[in-house]
C-alpha cells in the first residue's frame, strides 16, 4: 500500500506539513491525533489526565494499528514510536519519513511539554525524551528529512522534493 506515515518529535510539523503535501500531491490526509480524540470522544490531554502516559499510549497504539487507508498521507503523534503494534502495521502498509530537527529547536518550538501534552513520564526532561525518542526514529524511519535551519515552506519543498523521486 502506498502510504506516507510521518514520525518525529511533537512540533516537527507532521501535522502541518502532512496536509499540504497530501494537497500538493493528490493524496489523502489522516491526523492520527485527532482520530483518537473522535473515536475516544475525549481531548488528547484528557485522557492523559484520566489514564496517564501509559494509558494514553495504549490507546494510540491501538488505534493506530487499526488505521486502513490507501494513498494516504498518515501524521501520527509524536509518541506513536512507542508503540510497537502501531509502528509494526504502519511498516507493513507504507513507507515511513522521519522528519528530524534539533533539540533547541524543538524545545523553542514546544515551549512548555506539559502544556502541550507531550507524553513524558514522570520527573523525565524534555532533553531525555529527544534522546530516548530520537534512537526510536531512528530504527523505524524508511526515509530521514532534517529540518535544521529551514523555514516551514523550505521544509515543505524539501519533502515535496523528496517524496516526488
Ligand atoms: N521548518 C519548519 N518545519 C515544520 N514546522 C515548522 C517549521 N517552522 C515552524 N514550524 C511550526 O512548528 C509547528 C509544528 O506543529 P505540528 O502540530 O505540525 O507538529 P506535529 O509534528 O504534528 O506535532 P504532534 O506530534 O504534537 O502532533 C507549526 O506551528 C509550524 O508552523
Ligand atoms: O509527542 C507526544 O508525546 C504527543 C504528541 C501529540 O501529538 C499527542 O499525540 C499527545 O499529546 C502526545
Ligand atoms: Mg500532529
Amino acid at each position: 500500500m502506498d502510504n506516507i506515515i510521518f514520525i518525529g518529535m511533537p512540533a516537527a510539523g507532521k501535522s502541518t506539513i502532512g496536509v499540504v503535501a497530501a494537497k500538493r500531491l493528490g493524496y489523502s490526509f489522516l491526523d492520527v491525533d485527532l482520530l483518537i480524540q473522535e473515536k475516544e470522544k475525549k481531548l488528547l490531554h484528557e485522557i492523559i489526565e484520566e489514564r496517564g502516559t501509559e494509558g494514553f499510549l495504549e490507546v494510540e497504539d491501538r488505534i493506530n494499528a487499526q488505521v486502513e487507508a490507501e494513498h494516504c498521507i498518515i501524521s501520527p503523534g509524536g509518541s506513536v514510536v512507542y508503540c510497537k503494534n502501531a509502528m509494526e502495521h504502519y511498516k507493513r502498509i507504507g513507507k515511513v519519513v522521519y522528519l528530524q530537527v534539533s533539540y533547541e529547536t524543538i524545545k523553542d518550538r514546544i515551549g512548555d511539554p506539559h502544556e502541550r501534552g507531550v507524553a513524558l513520564r514522570d520527573g523525565q526532561t524534555l532533553r531525555e525524551l529527544y534522546e530516548e525518542r530520537r534512537v526510536l526514529f531512528e530504527k523505524y524511519a524508511d526515509i530521514t528529512i532534517c529540518e535544521d535551519g529551514l523555514t516551514l515552506e523550505e521544509t515543505i519543498g524539501k519533502v515535496l522534493n523528496v517524496l516526488e523521486k
